[in-house]
């Protein structure tokens, strides 16, 4: 069993800053500073910063993005819905990694992953349009083998697999969702993808996740913005990244 994923780390911990912003703009005000919260993040033990600009700009704002993308000492991972709008934005950033992210209006959440094999064209000159300028792209999708073929076909060389319904179920459910997600993990490795996971972990659902061996990183934000308000936004994030790594290490 590999604990050192190709990328050289144990498991790397993107911290998602969306609610952050959710709480700044729930008064207008300009704090919580998302930003502030990315850097402080980086201190902590995050591995890169993941933040959605959504089409209706719910959370995270255009300026957000503009002035974090120059200030990060890790790396941003900008996850995007596949339109023209927002792709050619990514490409004016520049981030290290995009996401490419389905997106409803009406959502409260994300739903679901992104149908790459029933929009394979759009998909496929989005990543093409965001490889053209040095961007690694990443697929977020549900951990379905078509999926993963499609992904391939449209050339991205990274998938994050939905963990949404293993962490909206229970008992025999959740159980049969985690094994969806293992063998989405090992079919992903096996064609030559980087493989993430991400949406709806927190600290008591994360170990599951974490042990799976071949998965690189886990994309994490709504929970560790709901624990920082008891332990502090630092604190938070140490005890994730400290949770997955002793996971993935095999320790208690
Ligand atoms: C794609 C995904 O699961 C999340 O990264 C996404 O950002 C969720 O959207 P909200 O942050 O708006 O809940
Ligand atoms: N892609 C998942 C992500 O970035 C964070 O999702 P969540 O932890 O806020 O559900």
């Amino acid at each position: 069993m590999s604990f050192l994923h190709p990328s050289g780390t144990i498991i790397d911990l993107g911290v998602n800053i969306d609610h952050v912003a959710t709480l700044r703009n729930a008064r207008g005000t300009r704090y919580p500073d998302p930003i502030r919260a990315a850097l402080l993040a980086e201190q902590a033990g995050a591995d890169c910063i993941t933040l959605h600009l959504r089409e209706d700009r719910r959370h995270i704002k255009d300026a957000d993005v503009i002035a974090l993308a120059p200030q990060l000492l890790t790396r941003m991972n900008l996850e995007a819905a596949v339109t023209q709008e927002m792709i050619d934005f990514a490409c004016k950033i520049r981030p290290a990694d995009v996401c490419l992210v389905p997106e409803k209006r009406t959502e409260v959440t994300t739903e679901g992953g992104l149908d790459v094999a029933g929009n394979f064209n759009a998909v496929q000159a989005a990543v093409r349009q965001l490889q053209a300028e040095g961007i690694r792209v990443s697929l977020f999708i549900d951990a379905d083998e078509a999926q993963m073929d499609a992904t391939i076909a449209v050339g991205a060389p990274v998938i994050e697999l939905h963990t949404g319904r293993y962490a909206d179920t229970e008992g025999a459910e959740q159980e049969a969702e985690l094994e969806r997600v293992r063998r989405g993990v090992l079919y992903g490795a096996s064609k030559g993808l980087k493989v993430n996971a991400g949406h709806g972990l927190h600290y008591t659902n994360v170990q599951a996740i974490a042990a799976i061996p071949d998965i690189a990183e886990l994309n994490i934000g709504h929970a560790i913005v709901a624990h920082s308000v008891f332990v502090g936004w630092e604190n938070a994030v140490r005890e994730m990244k400290a949770i997955m790594v002793s996971t993935r290490l095999g320790r208690k």
